[in-house]
């Protein structure tokens, strides 16, 4: 198994160094256009082997004949926003960023499955699965696990309950248009308007949608990254051990919620060959409208990019 990732910035050496930490890949190569940043971050992750205790070879390049014959690629290549900014506000400098590294990835992996994590996200998993040519079941993007992540924790301390108990889906585009589904939210099978009073709900949901901007509030200087990256190796672990999890990811749908064509998160199944299956789950109206207003936003979004996908 060798695993790529694009971009050794924050998002991209904490998922790397993670990877190997978790033996996923017997090597990860981690590439960056800036000069000497991937190869010193790889080094010193590798050099925390013997105490982190794994055998991953970590290779940091910035030529991409490193990265041939990959078979997963992980793209977080890109602008991070800043206090003030949406994450719209990144769409063309990282649609360039993301169409050029998606053509340099395809020049040297025939068939690799693509995880996107440059925002905005459903917009960059599109740009990434017109550019390769690859099935749309090898280019999936992470939001919805980083999104229901931040929900679930949010839960867990509102209860002071383990947070290994607490399941939740968000769904949708991942911006602020996002849909915490609270229908088939839980702790350990207890639907959670069992255990909480609608207004506490409703507060935990407008902290998740806002989640990336309270950290970027708090960071200044970038954006999330932990979390991100922990969510991405999830993906990835569904992927390299075939393990037919569920989680929520940004896939492109085939007329299922109504919808054709589009980038969006939606309950999905991960195994060793990507996407394994769209799971359809029953929505109320709001929920349904809401998942709809999201993906219409995607959809203009992707629509002004006709030049950059040219
Ligand atoms: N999908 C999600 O839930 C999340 C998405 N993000 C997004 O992930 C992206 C990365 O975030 P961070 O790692 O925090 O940013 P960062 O600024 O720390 O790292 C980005 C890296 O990309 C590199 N880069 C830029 N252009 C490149 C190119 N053409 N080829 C190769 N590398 C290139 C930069 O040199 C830099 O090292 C951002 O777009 C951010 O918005 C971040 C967190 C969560
Ligand atoms: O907020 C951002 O820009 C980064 C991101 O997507 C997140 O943390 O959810």
């Amino acid at each position: 198994m060798k695993i790529t990732v694009i971009g050794a910035g924050h998002v991209g050496a904490t998922a790397a160094h993670r990877l190997a930490e978790m033996q996923l890949a017997t090597e990860v190569v981690l590439l960056d256009i800036v000069e000497g940043i991937p190869q010193g971050k790889a080094l010193d992750m590798f050099e925390s082997g013997p105490v982190g205790l794994f055998d991953t070879r970590i290779l940091g390049t910035n030529d991409y004949s490193d990265t041939a014959n990959s078979d997963i690629v992980l793209i977080t290549a890109g602008m991070a926003r800043k206090p003030g900014m949406s994450r719209e506000d990144l769409l063309m400098k990282n649609a360039n960023i993301v169409k050029q590294v998606t053509d340099q990835v395809m020049t040297y992996s025939d068939n690799p499955i693509i995880i996107m994590v440059s925002n905005p996200l459903d917009v960059m998993t599109h740009v990434s699965y017109v550019r390769s040519g690859l099935p749309k079941e090898r280019v999936i993007g992470m939001a919805g696990v980083l999104d229901s992540a931040r929900f679930r924790s949010f839960i867990a301390e509102e209860l002071d309950v383990s947070m290994q108990d607490i399941n939740a889906f968000v769904l949708g585009g991942h911006g602020d248009s996002m849909v915490p589904v609270v229908k088939y939210t839980n702790v350990a099978g207890i639907p959670l308007t069992e255990l909480l009073p609608q207004e506490r709900i409703d507060a935990l949901v407008e902290r998740t949608r806002k989640g990336g901007a309270e950290i970027v509030n708090h960071l200044k200087d970038g954006s999330a990254y932990y979390a991100p990256a922990a969510s991405a190796v999830e993906m990835i672990e569904a992927i390299v051990r075939d393990r037919k999890r569920i989680l929520p990811c940004s896939v492109q749908l085939d007329g299922q919620y109504g919808l054709n064509k589009v980038f969006i998160g939606v309950p999905v199944k991960l195994g060793r060959n990507g996407l394994e299956e769209i799971i359809e789950i029953d929505l109320d109206q709001t929920a349904r409208e809401a998942l709809q207003q999201s993906a219409a936003i995607v959809e203009t979004n992707c629509n002004n990019l006709s030049s950059v996908l040219a």
